[in-house]
């Protein structure tokens, strides 16, 4: 059976992720305890695929994975899932708000709630954890007055009460996870997109050559993102999503254009089927 890793352990955002990227389908969740665990496992085989955020609606890309991706050149996006992720405040049972000495939680989770803390929590003492879910595990066993910002199924999961069913600042949190793997999908379903990294030479109007021949295809950008290459200060690559499947006879050829006349490098990571939104 198809091994599946996430961020664990189970009852992480990441957990919910791969449970839908599974859907119907067959497949065992592994719990990894690191992102870098998911793409040592995922290079080493014990994985066939490995699910990991890669971008948030409010703090944007999860650079870590995106920079370990780039590190990683055999694996391939073979998915798409999209969550509303809603942090919660649990607490051991019997705590109240202002009994609280500490909360616990995942960076990406106290980056989206960082309003609430403030406002609510004010000076108390943040504790970044692994996950959310390895945050509700502490508070648990921890038999201190101790807080863990994670989702509301991991109450009834670690025995902790829910103090506050939503912190997060914006209502509208959304977070994207790709599914990794190091098959590619040959022909994916319908609606599609396709990921790109590549890199451009350093002259006037390079990156805008790029772009025009996706213009002129009417071809239609979902995301562009740039990270250091780490070759040198002002040396960046480019992780560049678009509708559309890399088999697209139109995508072909453009693919065919950018790698011969505009890019240094170029990557196709994958096409994948997106839900409708
Ligand atoms: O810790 C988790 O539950 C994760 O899956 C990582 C994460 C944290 C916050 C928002 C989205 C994903």
């Amino acid at each position: 059976m198809k091994r599946i890793g996430y961020l664990g352990p189970p009852g992480t955002f990441s957990e919910e992720a791969a449970r839908r990227h599974r859907g119907n389908g067959e497949g065992e969740l592994v719990a990894c305890a690191s992102l870098e665990e998911v793409f040592a496992r995922l290079e080493t085989g014990l994985l066939e695929e490995g699910v990991v955020p890669v971008e948030n609606s409010s703090e944007g890309a999860v650079s870590v994975v995106l920079d370990m991706l780039a590190a990683h050149p055999e694996l391939t996006v073979r998915g798409e899932v999209v969550m509303q992720v809603v942090h919660s405040l649990l607490v051991p049972p019997g705590v109240k708000l202002e009994m609280v000495e500490k909360v616990l939680s995942h960076p990406q989770a106290f980056a989206q709630c960082r309003t609430f803390l403030r406002q609510k929590l004010a000076g108390v003492e943040l504790q970044e954890c692994a996950s959310t879910a390895a945050a509700a595990a502490l508070a648990a066993r921890c038999r201190r007055p101790w807080a863990a910002l994670a989702p509301l199924s991991a109450a009834s999961r670690y025995n902790l009460q829910v103090l506050i069913p939503a912190a997060n600042d914006c209502p509208h949190n959304k977070t994207r996870f790709w599914a990794l793997g190091r098959k590619r999908v040959l022909s994916p379903v319908p609606p599609c997109k396709t990921s790109l990294i590549f890199g451009v030479r350093h002259r006037p109007g390079a990156l805008y050559r790029v772009l025009r021949e996706f213009a002129i295809r009417e071809i239609n950008l979902t995301r562009i993102e740039s990270r250091p290459s780490k070759k040198g200060l002002g040396d960046y690559i480019f992780f560049l999503d678009f509708e559309g499947a890399a088999g697209d006879p139109v995508v072909k050829e453009m693919l065919d254009v950018l790698t011969e006349e505009h890019t240094t490098t170029l990557r196709v990571l994958g096409s994948y089927h997106v839900e409708q939104e």
